[in-house]
Order: structure tokens, then C-alpha cells, then sequence
């Protein structure tokens, strides 16, 4: 029905890699914020660390579990996100998917071009390796690159994207990280006296969970560029892996932006928009972006995971009565996840449409 609308032409940009160390400037697409924006920045965000040996301790629970788990409704109320102690992932596999990672972006542009999230090298996919989608010429770009794929569904994995190098060890420590989350949501549900599934369920049958693999280069006008533009995540939650050696997360809190610490092999919760939404806001999605650093590279591995595109969600039943409104309408995650996009390349927050 009626006409056509041309969607305007993405066009195709070189990679991040291919413009650092190209001078002491940065193209003005790249210009997000000028030189006398000082925002305040906290030295180091007292992010909690959660250890979950102690949380998840059998009945009887002591009083250290009884402990952390105080420790964690602190951490989901003021940060929404927290580092996790004693998580079980094996080191040697944390090494391996992070080397497997920087090998990856190591190689020659044509290598890394054979997994191109450019479809005939004009047509912008979500899958594979490059940029942010571009929409407009105005649109603020980010100084990273990535390799972004579909992890689950298993059966929709798109493997001729997935690099040879990458595929067992982001297999396995897809695995493993599933196995933590499982085990965390059954104690944030408890948190809300949710049933102890509560969380688990809401998935559904075709959950969804993206790997992102992000290489931000060393830049050389920080002052200037973020690595990642300030966001909320769209997923339920997502673990996040950062560079042990090279910080550059930073997340909002009460109008301050603070450096999230970074500890050998951190691993990072960090809750997304659907459990802000399922919590009746009770859980924080918090705002946090990437600035870029003038003389290091920095690697990060995050993986999504979302509720089944074809669900809805709301604010949980049973944190909803006269005395507690329902803060956010009923959402389908399909509707939500592709609004992302547009709103995050206008530096909006998708999760505004969501708020009654
Ligand atoms: O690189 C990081 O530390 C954060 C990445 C991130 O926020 C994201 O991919 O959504
Ligand atoms: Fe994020």
C-alpha cells in the first residue's frame, strides 16, 4: 500500500583500526562532545562486588549469604550493575576468548572483511564485523569496532560469521556464562519475593542472546570522542568482560559519571532495560558509555541476553498494587529491540517510550 520510501543509503566507512594512528585529528563525524563539556567524573565508581560462592550458598544460609545478597539489592537499586567474585568461569578460558578476541581484530582488514556486516557491501545486518549501522549524514559515530553475532537461538546461529578462531572458546564460555546468569536471577527474584523462576521464565522458548566483541582503539582526542556514546542497554542483562589491563567504562549515577574499576579478568553484570521494565523500576538499566583513551587499544566481550523477540513484558504482577502503580506499559521485545537503534544514534534512550 502507497509508495515506497527509499531508505537512505548506508555508507560504507572504513573501520575504526583503519583511521587510528592516521594523524593527531579526528574526522568531525567522530565529534561528540566539545573540548569544555567537563562533565564531573568520579575517580573510581564503588561499584559492589558480589561474591557468588557466598550468595548462592544452600539452605540453611548464613549470615554471609544473608549478607551479600543485601549487598546485591544495593548494587541493583543504585548501580544496576555490579562486579561478580568467585563466578566459577575458569581464567584460562577468559584468557583464551580475550586473546582469541584481540587475534581476531589483529589481522588484516581483508581477513576481518570475509565476516563484513555489510551484505553485498552495501546493506547494513545486525551480524558480523564493522560499524554502527549509519542513518544520516548528523548521525555521532562511536571509536570502536565490532564483531557482533547471534549466539542462541542455536539453531539461528549464522556460523559462516562466526571466525574459526572464535567459535569453540565463545561456545564454551557462552556456556558458562549462561550457567552464572541462571543461577544470579533466581536471587534478584528472591530480592522482589518473585517466584524464584520468575526471571528464568520470562525468557520463553526462543530466548536471545548476542555476543559483542568491541576493539576501540587508541584515539587521539579523548577529550573529544567516546568509544561508545552514553546508553542503556536493551537486554534483559548482560555480562560483560572487559580489559583487565585499560579502563574506559563509565556509568551515570545521579548526574556523575564514574569510572567502573576494572580488576584482573573482571566480569561485570550490568542490567538491561527489560529488567528495569519487569522490576517496576525497583532494578536500575543504567547509563553508561565508553570514552576512548589516547594511548591504549581496549578490548570488550559483552553478551545480551534478551527475552524472546516475540514476547511481551510488563512490570511483574506482584509489584504492581494501589499503593504501586505500574511505572512502564506492556512492551513486545521485537518492537523495543528495533527501536533501539534509532534511538541510541539520536542519543536518546528507547527506554523513555516505555515509561507511563
Ligand atoms: O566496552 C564496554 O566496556 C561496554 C560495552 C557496552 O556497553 C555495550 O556493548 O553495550
Ligand atoms: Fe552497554
Amino acid at each position: 500500500m502507497g509508495r515506497a520510501v527509499e531508505e537512505p543509503r548506508p555508507m560504507p566507512l572504513l573501520p575504526v583500526q583503519e583511521l587510528a594512528g592516521a594523524g593527531d585529528d579526528v574526522p568531525a563525524r567522530y565529534v561528540a562532545r566539545a573540548t569544555n563539556d567537563a562533565e564531573a567524573v568520579a575517580a573510581a565508581a564503588p561499584v559492589p562486588v558480589i561474591d557468588v560462592g557466598l550468595l548462592c550458598q544452600l539452605q540453611p544460609r548464613g549470615e554471609s549469604a544473608t549478607a551479600e545478597a543485601a549487598r546485591l539489592r544495593t548494587a541493583l537499586e543504585s548501580w544496576g550493575l555490579f562486579l561478580v567474585a568467585n563466578h566459577g568461569i575458569e581464567a584460562p578460558l577468559m584468557d583464551a576468548v580475550m586473546e582469541a578476541s584481540r587475534g581476531f581484530f589483529r589481522q588484516p582488514l581483508e581477513e576481518k572483511q570475509r565476516y563484513t556486516n555489510m551484505a553485498d557491501g552495501e546493506h547494513f545486518q545486525l551480524e558480523g564485523y564493522g560499524n554502527d549501522r549509519v542513518a544520516s549524514e548528523g548521525q555521532v559515530l562511536d571509536w570502536c569496532d565490532r564483531l557482533y553475532l547471534k549466539v542462541e537461538p542455536q539453531d539461528e546461529r549464522n556460523l559462516p560469521l562466526w571466525p574459526t578462531r572464535l567459535r569453540g572458546v565463545l561456545q564454551e564460555f557462552t556456556a558458562e556464562c549462561t550457567k552464572l546468569k541462571d543461577r544470579l536471577l533466581p536471587e534478584m527474584a528472591k530480592l522482589l519475593e518473585l517466584d524464584d523462576d520468575y526471571f528464568g521464565d520470562q525468557f520463553g522458548d526462543k530466548a536471545d542472546t548476542h555476543a559483542r566483541f568491541s576493539y576501540y582503539p587508541p584515539c587521539p582526542r579523548p577529550d573529544l570522542v567516546f568509544g561508545l556514546k552514553p546508553h542503556s542497554d536493551g537486554s534483559f542483562v548482560t555480562l560483560l568482560m572487559v580489559d583487565s589491563s585499560v579502563g574506559g567504562l563509565q556509568v551515570l549515577r545521579d548526574g556523575v559519571w564514574y569510572d567502573v574499576p576494572t580488576r584482573p579478568r573482571t566480569l561485570l553484570i550490568n542490567l538491561g532495560d527489560q529488567m528495569e521494565i519487569m522490576s517496576n523500576g525497583i532494578f536500575r538499566s543504567p547509563v553508561h558509555r565508553v570514552v576512548t583513551n589516547a594511548e591504549k587499544e581496549r578490548l570488550s566481550v559483552a553478551l545480551f541476553y534478551s527475552v524472546d523477540p516475540e514476547r511481551e513484558i510488563q512490570p511483574a504482577g506482584k509489584l504492581v498494587d494501589e499503593n504501586h502503580q505500574a511505572l512502564y506499559k506492556k512492551v513486545k521485545i521485537k518492537e523495543y529491540v528495533a527501536g533501539l537503534f534509532e534511538h541510541f544514534s539520536q542519543g536518546k534512550m528507547v527506554i523513555d517510550t516505555a515509561r507511563i
